[in-house]
């Protein structure tokens, strides 16, 4: 007989994905990683020489998820299971994370400008060592955008944070003029893979 999960901890900072679970009335807790004093934890979200964008969201997404395991047994929480997540957004092979600054996220937007680019979100669910993962794969096609839409972009601040240096759900969701795939997974937590990965987890999702 399986046992029912009636809670679970997120381990995540993004507004986005407290959203997203929340729209699906999941019951979660969140797990600060980076607000423990204790924990040295930090996950190298650096890409690796030649790491495929594929291989990399989902290390990066298993890492996140097994710190904040690991965090819940240093504090000594109820071992219930975590659920983190990691987007990126690739063009040609290229990774693109978050911008540090304007420059870098004008850069980011010129090349995708006119463009098909893929957006890779991967969720990981860990409890002790059962660790499971997936990763959703969305195609979005950018319209050209000159100079001069880029800057007043940049001007909404919208970019800061956001792989790729756009939102889907702000602003930039007038640059879409299509797209495939996930939107939940675009805006960082693909909503059908998770409430698959949580039913493993025997954590009851209407
Ligand atoms: C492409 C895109 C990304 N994003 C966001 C989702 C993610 O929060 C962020 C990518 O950064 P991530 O490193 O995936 O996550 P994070 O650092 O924000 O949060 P965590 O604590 O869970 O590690 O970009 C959007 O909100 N909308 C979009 O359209």
């Amino acid at each position: 007989m399986s046992i029912i999960q009636q809670r679970i901890y997120l381990a995540s900072q993004s507004p986005r994905r407290r959203e997203l679970l929340k729209q699906i009335g999941v019951n979660f807790e969140m797990l600060l990683l980076r607000s423990d004093p204790r924990r040295n934890m930090d996950v190298d979200e650096t890409p690796h020489a030649g790491e495929a964008p594929e291989d990399y969201v989902k290390r990066v997404c298993l890492a996140k998820s097994e710190a904040g395991f690991s965090a819940l047994r240093l504090r000594n929480l109820p071992p219930f299971p975590v659920l983190a997540a990691d987007t990126t957004v690739t063009l040609d092979g290229k990774i693109f994370g978050k911008p540090g600054n304007a420059e870098q996220a004008a850069a980011m937007l010129r090349q995708l400008s006119g463009q098909e680019h893929k957006v890779l979100s991967a969720v990981a669910v860990a409890l002790g060592d059962h660790v499971e993962s997936a990763v959703s794969i969305s195609t979005v096609r950018f319209a050209p955008l000159d100079d001069e839409r880029i800057r007043r972009y940049l001007l909404t601040r919208e970019y800061i944070d956001k792989a790729g240096a756009y939102a889907i759900q702000g602003h930039a969701g007038a640059f879409i003029e299509h797209i495939t795939g996930s939107y939940s997974g675009v805006m960082g937590l693909p909503l059908f893979e998770t409430v698959e990965l949580l039913r493993h987890f025997d954590y009851p999702v209407s």
